[in-house]
């Protein structure tokens, strides 16, 4: 490990000083993807969405000289970003959290460490600075567990035949109409503010899904010619929901619709965007690769089976870093008391805790001596965390252990949030 230096940064626009370092880091990620090649821009724009997201970049990078025609040495061998937004943790209680994303070591160097060194110290480091909860969203579900994060919440890809087959068993207000999608540019993130709070699991939005709301990022990172637009307007005509969406062409068969985006504040703007998507001429299929788990919409449809679903997947995962402090930052809608005892192989956040619940505020303490409730891992704790899954389910899966009668049932109704956990924001 010792061939690595790591290095830790802020982003800088072209013309700034640091800039080429940005660049290599932003290429490397691309290649850790396995993305094609992009010209400058398209680092110039990630760049410049980096520094309004207040992203930290590390890389790891060789020491001394690199054999000939191999990438040079400023070009990193492992990225790892971070921000910080907030969670919705639960009726509303918005906490910290410190988001990873862009996670790559290159093929060369992987299965060294690398992961490990760059999570590890970076797991720390959020703790000391008093960020209660880590988060990223996983490109495969079997490399983070180890790490203490647990899936918080789930989300499947729908296709919904449309045309005569769609009818929604209760019409919906109807007060949709076609938009420009630049106007998005200002309204995705107000929209999406007020979902934010309402919806427990999820994540504040980078400033990427503005852009790409509003038209001015596809693939490449340029202007998207084929997306379109609606919104949803409130009884008192305020935009309260959008979608997003593109044609897939006149080849494919059926003629499908793709959603890119679809942000609803209140239940009656994701029925009437729905119906909105349901009607659209020509089109006999709507296909959505993030639809939630609990879809209010399969309830909806007077033929239930025009929504065909995949199975649901890991979206969000957590990591809880201060069991105190995560637990008394979400609020509660009964009141109750348990004490657990939470393992953590990274040592950060273990022990064993009394919670106690009164009037849905939190308060909790170490509680050594005490006998728990539960015993369970941090990664099953980040899992409850938001409400995502239910406590009898870790039970039944063998991933929590009830160490005194009737203690699952009570985690499950503790845990329990005001509606279905989602989240909408993949980073
Ligand atoms: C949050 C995000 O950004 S998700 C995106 C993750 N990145 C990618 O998928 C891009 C392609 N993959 C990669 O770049 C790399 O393979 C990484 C980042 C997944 C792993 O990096 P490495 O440096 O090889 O990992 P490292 O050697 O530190 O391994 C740490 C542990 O994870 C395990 N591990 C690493 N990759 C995987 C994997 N793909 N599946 C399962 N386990 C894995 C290792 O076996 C090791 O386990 P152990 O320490 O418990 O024995």
């Amino acid at each position: 490990m010792n061939d690595y230096e790591v290095r830790r940064f802020e982003p800088s626009l072209p013309g700034e000083e640091g800039y080429e370092r940005t660049r290599e880091w932003i290429r490397a990620v691309g290649s850790g993807f396995y993305d094609k090649r992009r010209p400058d821009e398209y680092a110039a724009k990630i760049a410049a969405c980096f520094v309004v997201d207040g992203r930290k970049l590390t890389g790891a990078y060789q020491q001394g000289s690199v054999p000939a025609g191999t990438l040079p040495s400023e070009v990193p061998v492992a990225t790892f970003g971070t921000f910080r937004k907030t969670l919705n943790a639960g009726y509303g209680a918005l906490v910290p959290a410190h988001l990873i994303t862009a996670v790559t070591v290159r093929t060369s160097h992987r299965r060294r460490g690398l992961l490990r060194r760059l999570m590890t110290e970076d797991l720390a480091r959020t703790k000391r600075d008093g960020v209660p909860v880590a988060a990223l969203t996983a490109s495969e579900a079997s490399i983070y567990r180890r790490f203490g994060f647990g899936v918080a919440t789930a989300e499947r890809r729908i296709t919904v035949s449309t045309g005569p087959r769609f009818r929604l068993a209760v019409p919906s207000d109807r007060r949709v109409e076609a938009a420009d999608p630049t106007a998005l540019l200002d309204l995705a993130p107000q929209i999406f503010a007020r979902v934010h709070r309402v919806t427990p699991g999820s994540v504040d939005r980078q400033d990427r899904y503005r852009l790409a709301a509003g038209g001015q990022w596809d693939d490449d990172g340029g202007e998207d010619h084929a997306l379109r637009a609606a919104l949803h307007f409130g009884p008192a005509g305020e935009p309260d929901g959008y979608v997003t969406y593109s044609f897939r062409g006149w080849a494919h068969e059926p003629h499908t619709m793709d959603v890119q985006d679809l942000v609803a504040a209140t239940p009656e703007a994701y029925l009437a965007l729905w119906e909105f998507l349901g009607s659209l001429d020509l089109v006999r299929r709507v296909s959505w690769g993030e639809a939630p788990a609990e879809d209010p919409l399969a309830w909806a449809l007077e033929d239930p089976r025009a929504l065909k679903a995949e199975a649901a997947s890991d979206m969000l995962w957590l990591r809880i870093l201060d069991v105190p402090a995560a637990l008394t930052a979400r609020r509660y809608g009964v009141d109750g008391a348990l004490v657990l005892d939470v393992a953590d192989g990274l040592g950060l956040a273990g022990g064993r805790f009394r919670l106690r619940v009164a009037d849905g505020t939190a308060r909790v303490e170490e509680a050594d001596g005490a006998e728990p409730d539960l015993v369970l891992d941090v990664a099953e704790l980040a899992s409850m965390y938001v409400g995502g899954v239910r406590a009898t389910t870790l039970w039944e899966a063998g991933r929590i252990v009830e160490a005194k009668p009737g203690a699952v049932l009570a985690a499950d109704r503790l845990f329990a949030v005001e509606r279905a956990a989602r989240c909408l924001t993949h980073f």
